[in-house]
């Protein structure tokens, strides 16, 4: 029986010896990659946590420990090993096991969202709650990877743990070098510099070893070198800037020797008082597709082929390679454009712009914070600033476009990537906040590309205000098919003209949806007109002066339904005194269980059959008014 089906619970993992913890890491390999192939997910942070999940279970006893993962992408093996196996052929489907932590699987599982650099946070208030309720004896550990620790957010976090020696949390710093590309900054030279230190402590233990078989002598000897350790250390480590924290640190210790995890853990648990362990891991390992892979070692992926590795549904161009091909193009023409990205290039597009202008382009790490306050520096030095990010990872840097760039009239342009729903990401990933929460921005511009022309139009526009900040926002996936407008009148695109009394807004990539609907409703006998407001903040006056002519309206976005593009719509319609009847379709549930984008759209009535319904439904309740 393979050593897997016999594991339901963290507390098996005790009994297998050595031998049976390598085979069942083999097994686990193995299993990830048949089941990831086919669902998608993310394979390489999973497969470089094997061993330290693993020897995590076995030295802390979850749940009554609590482990906690930060981003949570990599906590496929803690399912495993948590009885959830059986479950994995539903990975990020509808009704399936969530890509993350979710509480609602199991007692040990903790923080459900994706985003980085928070787990430390949550270490910090469970040490403090437990210290309030006697519980001393519960051990809180945070598995952070290398990358998360960039984000400001787990800097705020250490400094308070740091300050608490009485309040003892395990830190696991999970290092393999890598977010999605190579880490950046200070942080990850200090921590390869630590990673050195694992030729030093090789060579203490070659040492011992060598000294051990010299008998008394050779003991004296290595009590000596052992007692100047710490000089040694100095002088040929770096000091560990935790430690000057005031952090006990244990590393770095190979993350993929179990037996070695284990015993810097075991210190770890009776330190009693916060400590990092360095654990050095390999994204990828185990699987040679993966370990090739030089751009991201398979962070994330879609179905494969388990055998090559090569993608089952390549997408065609997507809207992050057709922005990124479009700066390259005008960074060629304006010398002034820098690019921006929170450790991922390759992501939102940006790895053509780095290799034909390396130094205009800036990786800040996970700190989204930072790339849009860094910008703001950037911009008032001259220069414009495309900072590119996606929709949901925007939500922590809006203080940053509130007070540093609109507050200081700064052009510099967001791109707003994975805008809308995203869907089998799970409910932290959807952009749905960006239309609603940059209405509020002061002298923000925001546009919606709604294919390829729009796309480079409205980018070139955004890069030629200097005196705001603007906005691009467009969804994951490719860009689809063009949709030419019959005309344009001031900004307004008219995209299909009927002399009937309803008009349909359509924003963004939503528009071919729209036209679709508009389709049916003919078919129902109710002729409609479709235009795309293309910059949706603030809304052309003539989008005003069409709504104004008709009966009917009815809005259609990818975002939140509160506060998005038909909100503002309505309002200043009420406001001008506009009478028409105003329908706003739009996103109800900000958090929707994850599914296929199609799926979630669906549940937020954003098909065509859909909107044609509300549509028909809005003329049939007026004319019966
Ligand atoms: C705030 C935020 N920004 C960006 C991301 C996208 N993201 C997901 S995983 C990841 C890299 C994480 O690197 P690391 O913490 O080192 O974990 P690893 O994948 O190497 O195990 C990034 C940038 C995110 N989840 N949260
Ligand atoms: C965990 C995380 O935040 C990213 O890896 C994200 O899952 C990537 O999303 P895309 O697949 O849309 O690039
Ligand atoms: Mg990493």
């Amino acid at each position: 029986m393979p050593l897997l089906e016999r594991i339901n619970e963290p507390a098996d993992l005790r009994q297998l010896s050595p031998a049976q913890l390598t085979a069942l890491a083999e097994e686990i390999r193995h299993f990830l990659v048949r089941h990831v192939a086919k669902t998608g997910g993310h394979l390489g942070p999973n497969l470089g946590v094997v061993e330290l999940t693993l020897a995590l279970h076995r030295t802390f006893d979850s749940p009554r420990d609590i482990l906690l993962w930060d981003v949570g992408h990599q906590a496929y093996v803690h399912k495993l090993v948590t009885g959830r196996a059986a479950e994995f052929s539903g990975l990020r489907q509808r009704g399936g096991l969530s890509g993350y932590p979710s509480r609602s699987e199991s007692a040990h599982d903790h923080i459900e969202h994706s985003h980085a650099s928070m787990a430390l946070s949550y270490a910090d208030g469970m040490a403090k709650a437990r210290g309030l309720s006697g519980d001393s004896g519960r051990h809180i550990v945070a598995v952070v990877g290398d990358g998360a620790l960039t984000g400001g957010a787990a800097w705020e976090a250490l400094n308070s743990i740091a300050a608490a020696p009485d309040r003892p949390v395990v830190i696991i710093v999970n290092d393999n070098g890598r977010s999605y590309a190579p880490t950046v900054g200070g942080l990850a030279r200090h921590l390869a510099a630590l990673r050195t230190h694992a030729g030093y402590e090789q060579m203490l233990k070659w040492g011992k070893r060598a000294l051990d078989g010299a008998g008394p002598a050779g003991h004296t000897v290595y009590r000596a070198l052992h007692a100047a350790k710490q000089g040694i250390k100095d002088a040929l480590a770096p000091q560990a800037l935790f430690e000057d924290l005031g952090l006990k640190y244990l590393g770095p210790v190979d993350g993929h020797d179990i037996a070695a995890l284990e015993e810097a853990l075991e210190l770890a648990k009776a330190c009693h008082a916060p400590v990092i362990v360095h654990c050095i891991t390999r994204k990828g390992l185990g699987y040679r597709p993966a370990e090739e892979d030089e751009t991201d070692h398979f962070h994330g992926i879609g179905a494969i082929d388990p055998l090559t590795g090569s993608q089952l549904r390549p997408s065609g161009l997507t809207w992050s390679a057709a922005f990124g091909q479009e700066l390259v193009t005008v960074a060629a023409e304006r010398p002034d454009v820098v690019a921006i990205t929170a450790a991922m290039p390759g992501s939102v597009g940006l790895t053509g712009f780095a290799t034909e202008y390396p130094a205009r382009f800036f990786d800040v790490g996970i700190a989204e914070q930072h790339a849009v306050g860094s910008a703001a520096g950037l911009a008032m030095a001259g220069l414009h600033p495309v900072v590119a990010l996606y929709g949901t990872f925007l939500n922590r840097a809006v203080d940053q476009v509130l007070m540093d760039l609109a507050l200081h009239r700064l052009g510099v342009t967001l791109v707003i990537d994975r805008a809308g729903v995203t869907g089998d990401d799970g409910p932290s990933h959807n952009g749905v906040w960006d239309l609603a929460l940059l209405q509020s921005v002061p002298g923000l511009r925001m546009a919606a590309p709604r294919d390829l022309p729009t796309l480079h139009e409205e980018l070139r526009e955004a890069l030629e205000v200097a005196d705001a900040p603007t906005a691009i926002r467009f969804p994951r996936g490719a860009v689809g098919p063009g949709v030419p407008p019959l005309r344009r009148a001031d900004g307004v695109d008219v995209l299909r003209e009927s002399p009937g009394g309803v008009l349909v807004v359509a924003v963004g990539a939503l528009a071919r949806t729209a036209l679709e609907a508009a389709d049916l409703c003919a078919q129902r006998g109710v002729e409609t007109t479709v235009v795309d407001p293309r910059w949706v903040k603030p809304l052309s006056p003539e989008l005003l002066r069409l709504a104004a002519r008709h009966q009917v309206v009815v809005t259609v976005e990818d975002g939140l339904r509160t506060g998005g593009v038909g909100t503002v719509l309505l309002q200043e319609l009420a406001d001008a005194g506009v009478t028409a009847d105003v329908r706003v379709l739009g996103v109800t549930d900000g958090f929707p269980e994850q599914g296929t984008r199609a799926e979630v759209l669906a549940e937020a009535g954003l098909t065509a059959r859909s909107i044609a319904d509300a549509v028909v439904r809005a003329v049939a309740s007026r004319t019966a008014a």
